[in-house]
């Protein structure tokens, strides 16, 4: 079976790696299609694949696309392909928003899987949430379903809304956590530690916590419960965290990426 990814930017590349490091794919049968000649050089130095940069040389040879180009590049790219592909042609898509219904309509295609896959993905530990048409085969779902495992947890959903909930929660998600990385490495700067040791200091509490937390049976709110002793220093952070109204802002930055995804599907 021969693959085309198109866009050979971070998942892209996330893929092609993935899929040869778990020895699913051969090189040989793997196709890139990529339009940034300053990408290419990069692709080429990797060499994981055929780097194409013509739609002509790669469509007709594929047998399972992977959309991996920005959705506000989506509208080009369909019709730089579109009189290319044929019915037969199986279709995974990862472009944030970007629904089901607009690939059927704009590509004349019904075979399609719909994912929605994260960062961590790059060293296997990755998260996607994915859906099909019901077009495609059991055979290719498990297929494709094999190529995903290859990146971490796959979890299916019958309902297409779902992905976008996955973007704004797994998709988006690494970067909120980063973002709370960074803040409380800034604040162990303030509180007198260098900026290595803030970085250890706060890696390390992130690794604890998460290993913690994945080899019991305790949830997150038993956990808080286990280090906040009554009347402590734990518990005067949360009382601030409250106070400035963290996590509905942490609620609302979710339903602000969920809100931009189905803009993204509404334009793209
Ligand atoms: N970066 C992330 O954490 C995640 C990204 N996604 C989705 O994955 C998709 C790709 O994202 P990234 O890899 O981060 O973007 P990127 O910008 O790193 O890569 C996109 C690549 O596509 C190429 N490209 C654009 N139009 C093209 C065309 N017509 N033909 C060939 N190549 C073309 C660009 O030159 C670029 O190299 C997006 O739709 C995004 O929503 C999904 C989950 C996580
Ligand atoms: O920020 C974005 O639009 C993409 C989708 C999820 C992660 N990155």
């Amino acid at each position: 079976m021969k693959i085309l990814v198109i866009g050979g930017g971070n998942m892209g590349q996330t893929y092609i790696h993935s899929f040869l490091h778990s020895h699913i794919v051969q090189a040989e049968n793997l196709m890139i299609l990529e339009k940034s000649i300053r990408q290419i050089r990069r692709l080429e130095k990797l060499n994981t694949g055929t780097i194409y940069q013509s739609p002509e040389e790669c469509v007709p040879k594929a047998d399972l696309i992977i959309f991996a180009v920005k959705p506000q590049d989506a509208a080009l790219l369909y019709a730089e392909i579109g009189g290319l592909l044929h019915p037969e042609h199986l279709v995974l898509s990862i472009m944030a928003g970007v629904r089901i219904q607009t690939l059927q309509e704009g590509l004349n295609i019904n075979k399609i899987v719909r994912a929605m896959p994260n960062l961590p993905a790059q060293i296997g530990d990755g998260m996607t949430v994915f859906t099909s048409t019901t077009e495609v085969s059991r055979p290719e779902l498990t297929m494709v379903q094999n190529l995903l495992n290859t990146t971490g947890k796959a979890l299916y959903v019958d309902h297409e809304h779902l992905l976008d909930s996955a973007t704004a929660i797994s998709g988006s998600g690494p970067a909120y956590v980063f973002y709370f990385m960074e803040s409380i490495i800034e604040a162990a700067v303030n509180l007198g530690f260098s900026e290595a040791e803030a970085e250890l200091l706060t890696w390390q509490t992130f690794h604890g916590a998460i290993n913690l937390l994945s080899k019991n049976d305790l949830s997150c709110r038993e956990w808080i419960d286990r280090v906040a002793s009554r009347g402590g220093t734990t518990e005067a952070a949360l009382r601030c965290y409250d106070q400035n109204h963290l996590k509905p802002g942490i609620i609302n930055g979710s339903q602000a990426a969920y809100k931009r995804a189905q803009e993204l599907g509404e334009s793209s």
